[in-house]
């Protein structure tokens, strides 16, 4: 599976982290950036262009990181296609896949520690959206309010 990765400067260190531990478990990362520290950096410049690559499917899902999550998931729900969310827990890693066919993970490099954040990534990619029909109803209308 391809995995894109991005973050700013307050998500840097756990992306660096998550860059490894991805690898290491096999998958193939695409980094968007950023690729030093730089305190000055914006998010918006390095989540849109990993949004923009799991809405066109050039990487399967997304991890995003920056201080706390939350400009992450922000910007990276204006890309149609994108189904981002700030995940702090474990269940709701891969639940957010199983019923809302979530494709971005985003985390918060200033709250989540480095040995969570893994758990949580992999909880996310190892997830299957379950297809229910419930769930498919839902999801149908969530990608039609987009077409709007
Ligand atoms: O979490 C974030 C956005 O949600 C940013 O990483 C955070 O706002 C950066 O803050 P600063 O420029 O003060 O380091």
């Amino acid at each position: 599976m391809k995995i894109g990765i991005a973050a700013d400067h307050g998500g840097f260190e756990l992306k660096e982290t998550l860059h490894d531990f991805l690898t290491n478990l096999g998958y193939e990362v695409v980094d968007y950036g950023a690729y030093r520290l730089d305190s000055l950096d914006d998010y918006p410049d390095l989540i849109i262009p990993l949004a923009q690559a799991v809405s066109s499917r050039d990487v399967e899902r997304g991890v995003a990181v920056c201080g706390s999550g939350v400009g992450a998931a922000i910007v990276a729900n204006k890309i149609p296609g994108v189904r981002a969310a700030l995940i702090n827990d474990h269940f709701s890693a891969h639940q957010g896949v199983e019923d809302d066919d979530m494709n971005l993970i985003c985390l918060g490099g200033r709250i989540t520690g480095n040995r969570v954040a893994e758990e949580f990534v992999q909880a996310f990619l190892e997830a299957k959206f379950s297809g229910a029909e419930r769930h498919l109803r839902r999801l149908k209308k969530v990608i039609e309010l987009e077409k709007r």
